[in-house]
């Protein structure tokens, strides 16, 4: 497995990230910073030459104005955004952490300058307004189209929790949790570039409908250690293989427990059963998040660890890392290892 960092550049902070987007109106993309020059894709569709000229300088005056940048390098494109692409979270069973591990995978690829949205496709049990602290909140629509809802992580998402009133029971059978599925999916993404779907646990209909009609670039398997967790993830695992989405590797969550009290490290669940799974199968192992209550706490707060710089939010910054150089190689066809 080779190092992503090479080719992903530093990390982007937050404040960075955010300052970029606000001056940039959602056209900046592509976010890279090395050695204190920043490069960035600037969609300028639409604007006229002024407009575009006036836009690169504000950007540029931006980055120049944050502590640690140097030069801005700008790319223009006339391209209006195409639809995002799409990478999906699965597990071949449910609690093993991949909705958590879903929200800090987007969070921290924003951090690494993608423009990322999220949809949680786990219709029966949405668990993505809680993770992102967006509860409450209702979709508006445009046309037939629905507005992703925005966040304090400033990425867009669609959840059923957003359409479902609280508490609600969504008993719906397989076409139709497709059809609201595709509902989350089609939305307006403009400015989007990147879509993380977390997927229900399992490999049913409502899965099958996603990867048939949106076909995913790739898919990152969550599992526990334990043997009968990895037993179902193999199962997803030649789920997306037979529908001809490549995985992009396995994550290994819950895996070393350190305890708070005295410090001491216990595997509860077992430790390198799914980087052994991964080595077997011949897949990329991403790799491991340990069993932490601090993790616990803050995704209950909806404080995803990955969007700040404690070492708790460490493991996602990795994985991530690993997971924009394999999207940024298939994008240049540049070899993944
Ligand atoms: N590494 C970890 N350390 C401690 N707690 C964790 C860890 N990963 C996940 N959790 C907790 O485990 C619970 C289940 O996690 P999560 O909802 O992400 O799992 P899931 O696989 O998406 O579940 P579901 O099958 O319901 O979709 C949550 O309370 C979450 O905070």
């Amino acid at each position: 497995m080779s190092d992503g960092s090479r080719d992903a550049g530093q990390a982007i902070d937050a404040a960075l990230a955010e300052r970029m987007d606000m001056t940039a109106q959602g056209r900046a993309s592509g976010l890279r910073l090395r050695d204190g020059v920043l490069s960035l894709v600037l969609d300028v569709g639409g604007l006229d030459p002024a407009g575009r000229d006036a836009l690169a300088e504000k950007v540029t005056q931006a980055g120049r104005d944050h502590p640690g940048i140097t030069d801005v390098r700008i790319a223009m494109t006339a391209e209006r955004s195409a639809a995002p692409v799409i990478v999906a979270v699965g597990s071949g069973k449910g609690g093993v952490g991949k909705s958590t591990l879903a929200v800090n995978l987007a969070v921290a690829l924003k951090r690494l300058g993608k423009r990322v949205g999220m949809v949680d496709a786990d219709i029966y049990g949405p668990s993505l307004p809680r993770l992102l602290a967006s509860e409450g909140q209702r979709p508006e629509a445009e046309g037939k189209r629905l507005i992703p809802v925005p966040n304090a992580q400033g990425i867009p998402m669609l959840s059923m929790g957003h359409l479902a009133k609280p508490g609600q029971a969504i008993a719906w059978r397989g076409p139709m949790a497709g059809n609201a599925l595709g509902q989350l999916i089609d939305a307006d993404w403009r400015g989007t570039e990147l879509l993380i779907v977390d997927l229900p646990p399992g490999t049913g209909d409502v899965q099958l409908t996603m990867i048939q009609r949106y076909k995913p670039a790739g898919a990152v398997i969550v599992s526990t250690p334990q043997d009968l967790a990895l037993i179902d993830a193999a199962r997803a695992i030649s789920f997306f293989d037979q529908a001809k989405v490549p995985v992009i590797g396995m994550v290994e969550n819950m895996a070393g427990y350190v305890c708070p009290h005295c410090g001491e490290v216990s595997d509860p669940f077992g430790s390198g059963g799914a980087e052994a799974e991964a080595a077997a199968m011949g897949l990329a192992f991403l790799g491991r998040v340990p069993l932490d209550i601090a993790l616990r706490r803050a995704s209950d707060e909806g404080q995803p660890p990955a969007a700040g710089d404690d070492p708790v939010g460490a493991p996602f910054r990795a994985i991530a890392e690993r997971v924009a150089h394999w999207l940024d190689a298939q994008r240049t066809g540049a070899p993944i290892g």
